[in-house]
């Protein structure tokens, strides 16, 4: 059971066939240092003084970010998004190492796929707009919903990261039928993401434990407060539409 579910989101159903091909194209992956004008991470060294002794932590400031969980009351399916996410690929083919590769990476030995995610609609707050409204610019730029951001709902504030990165991370819900479904998603500009969609049953499975996942825990996070606030609800749904 176990494995069949560690192994879940190859059995997602995909939404946008063309987010899925493209996903599937990457032919060339090198690194280079990173220049001082990064428009998105800034690392820097912070000291301080605790009990008199004095410390230092090698820090790296990001962006805050915001993650949505959508649930499609039509079709009774959470809808997520899955794309290649270069931190996680070069986390995965460095292991536990600070090496930075040199040359091309042999992709026959790393597959891309290495890094590619499952995860939920998303975006960095780098707009001057509220967070809801961003968050639901997220939802139709990479999943094709167009919705009022009045059905933004809040859910958990935390932190990405605590030990060298700490972004603000803003869990959002949002339900959505598919009379909204205006596009097909994928994301704008040369995004590709592919959009897919989950049942609560496989949502059941893919939270047990053992599982492992290629990504953020806020999925985790964001299908056991499905489970526990949501779930039961559709379920009865479901039953009475039988
Ligand atoms: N490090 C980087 N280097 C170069 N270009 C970059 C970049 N990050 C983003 N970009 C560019 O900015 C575009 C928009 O990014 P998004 O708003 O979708 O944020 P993303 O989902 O990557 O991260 C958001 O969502 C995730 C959760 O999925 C959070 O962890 C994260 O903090 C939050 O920013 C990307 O398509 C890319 O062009």
């Amino acid at each position: 059971m176990l494995k069949t579910c560690v192994k879940l989101r190859r059995f997602c159903t995909i939404v946008n066939s063309s987010g899925a091909q493209k996903l599937r194209n990457i032919t060339r992956v090198w690194f280079t240092p990173l220049p001082p004008d990064s428009k998105f991470i800034k690392p820097c060294r912070l000291h301080f003084i605790e009990n008199g002794v004095e410390k230092d932590r090698d820090i790296i400031k990001i962006r805050d970010g915001l993650m949505i969980l959508i649930y499609n009351v039509t079709r009774k399916k959470l809808v997520l998004v899955r794309q290649f996410r270069a931190a996680v690929y070069h986390g995965i083919i460095s292991g536990n190492t600070l090496d930075i590769p040199e040359g091309d990476v042999d992709l026959k030995l790393f597959p891309p796929e290495l890094g590619v995610t499952l995860e939920l609609c998303a975006g960095m707050v780098d707009k001057q707009k509220s967070l809801e409204e961003i968050a639901r610019e997220e939802v139709l730029e990479e999943c094709g919903y167009d919705v009022p951001v009045d059905s933004i709902l809040p859910i958990y504030k935390y932190r990405s990261g605590i030990g060298a990165s700490s972004g603000g991370h803003f869990l959002y819900y949002c339900e959505v039928n598919d009379s909204q479904k205006v596009a097909s998603g994928g994301g704008v500009h040369d995004e590709v993401i592919e959009v897919v969609e989950l049942s609560i049953d496989e949502v059941e499975c893919f939270v047990q434990s053992g599982t492992e996942i290629n990504g953020a825990p806020g999925l985790l996070v964001a299908f056991l407060w499905f489970l526990a606030n949501k779930a039961s609800k559709y379920r009865a749904c479901c039953a009475n539409d039988n």
